[in-house]
């Protein structure tokens, strides 16, 4: 395709998100199972361009004067892209399935810089307006800064699996595809955000990865399962294993020493945890499913440490996901804040007197985090926290947002 065509098929995804309130992923999906002809650079320029122009919507539109998928596409190009007006002017109107010629104000617009002094926060960091007051509330006057850093392309993080292998190993095997240790952890590995029109390096398909020696896991959610702290030979339980990252990162801590539990309320969740687990070496796991009667038994009061990555808004992640971003609504983060208390009362009673209970979230709202853990902790007298949260954030850290707190039971 050629870049008139590709730039078509940008605007014309973003329209069918915006029509029929699809996530990126299927609407993407559905343009590229209708485009035979698009190859896999095409493929990886289009979904490239739709997420930039996801991350940056706001800001966008704001540079252009006007709230069009048409303008905001060639407004990221400019400014997110590098390509100069002539290129752009060439692809949109000189080639037979380009977006059409540019207006003389696109072409004004796009001939001065992308200047967001003036801009308002929500509209510099790229968020809706009725996130500004959770925005305010952690990050004052920061926040734009903070949110403009999380519509940032991210870099493909790993964690190199002690129970296979060692950063070393990782680094080597990968040095052709730019690794670099992460920085914090010693096993935590990184790979460069990859440039805008191309994809991020397909590290599942290396052949290291199929031995084991590393998962993908950003190093803020590696940071974070560190909260667990010394756990070889102890009792944990991951209360809300998903997929599985977490456990896989607690049990490569464990050294298969003492005893992993992974459960979640959505088995369906769990089916890929089988298969990591045994691909990393892990020996100590014991899965409890719902599909079992009464899958925790035997559980109550005897684990040293629970942990609960609880279900969240995601908001540390738009990097990734940034069409999350848009989708949220304040309906969605009241249902959160239930489910968050529901999850810790429900975990609990499986701490073992003296043990720890680990809350962590992707989100950045205090919410989510500091106020769930204030409400469990009044409705827990039994509980302490004993350190002050974890809070990480791409601006501060360059890793996913995070939090996570250490909440000790009574000895
Ligand atoms: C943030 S995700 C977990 C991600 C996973 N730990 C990982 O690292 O890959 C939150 C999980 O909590 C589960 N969940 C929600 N409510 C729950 C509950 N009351 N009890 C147990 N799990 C719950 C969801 O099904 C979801 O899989």
């Amino acid at each position: 395709m050629r870049d008139g065509g590709r730039l078509s098929a940008a605007i014309e995804v973003l329209s069918d998100m915006e029509a029929r309130h699809k996530p990126a992923r299927l609407a993407l999906k559905a343009w590229g199972d209708g485009a035979r002809y698009a190859g896999s650079k095409d493929r990886a320029f289009v979904s490239g361009l739709v997420l930039d122009v996801l991350r940056h919507r706001r800001s966008l539109a704001w540079a252009m004067g006007a709230e069009t998928d048409r303008v905001r596409v060639a407004g990221a190009l400019r400014w997110l892209w590098d390509w100069d007006l002539a290129r752009i002017a060439a692809a949109y109107g000189d080639e037979p399935h380009g977006p059409g010629p540019l207006t003389n104000e696109e072409s004004k617009r796009l001939s001065g810089d992308l200047d967001l002094s003036q801009a308002p926060p929500p509209v510099a960091g790229d968020y809706p307006d009725w996130l500004d007051p959770h925005m305010a509330r952690v990050f004052g006057e920061t926040r734009a800064a903070e949110a403009a850093a999380l519509a940032a392309r991210a870099p493909v993080d790993l964690r190199a699996n002690t129970l296979k292998a060692d950063a070393g190993k990782v680094l080597h095997a990968l040095e052709a595809q730019g690794a670099e240790p992460a920085g914090r952890l010693p096993n935590a590995v990184r790979l460069p955000a990859p440039a805008a029109s191309e994809r991020a390096a397909a590290v599942e398909v290396h052949p290291a990865f199929a031995k084991g020696w590393f998962e993908v896991q950003d190093l803020g959610s590696q940071i974070a399962a560190g909260l667990a702290g010394e756990i070889a030979g102890k009792q944990v339980l991951d209360y809300c294993a998903g997929g599985g990252g977490k456990t896989l990162a607690l049990a490569a801590a464990m050294g298969n020493k003492g005893q992993l539990y992974a459960y979640d309320s959505d088995a369906r969740r769990m089916t890929d945890i089988t298969p990591r687990s045994q691909r990393a070496g892990v020996r100590n796991l014991q899965i409890r499913t719902p599909m079992e009667k009464d899958p925790l038994r035997g559980l109550d009061a005897k684990m040293d440490v629970v942990f609960v990555d609880a279900p969240c808004t995601g908001s540390g992640t738009w990097r990734r996901h940034p069409d999350a971003k848009w989708r949220l609504s304040a309906e969605q983060l009241e249902r959160r804040l239930g489910e968050q208390d529901a999850v810790l009362d429900q975990a609990a009673p499986f701490v073992k007197p003296g043990g720890r209970l680990i809350y962590v979230t992707c989100s950045l709202f205090a919410e989510e985090n500091e106020d769930r853990v204030a409400a469990f902790l009044e409705r827990h007298p039994d509980f302490a926290s004993t350190e002050p949260p974890l809070r990480l954030s791409p601006l501060t850290d360059g890793t996913d947002g995070f939090f996570g707190a250490v909440l000790e039971k009574a000895p």
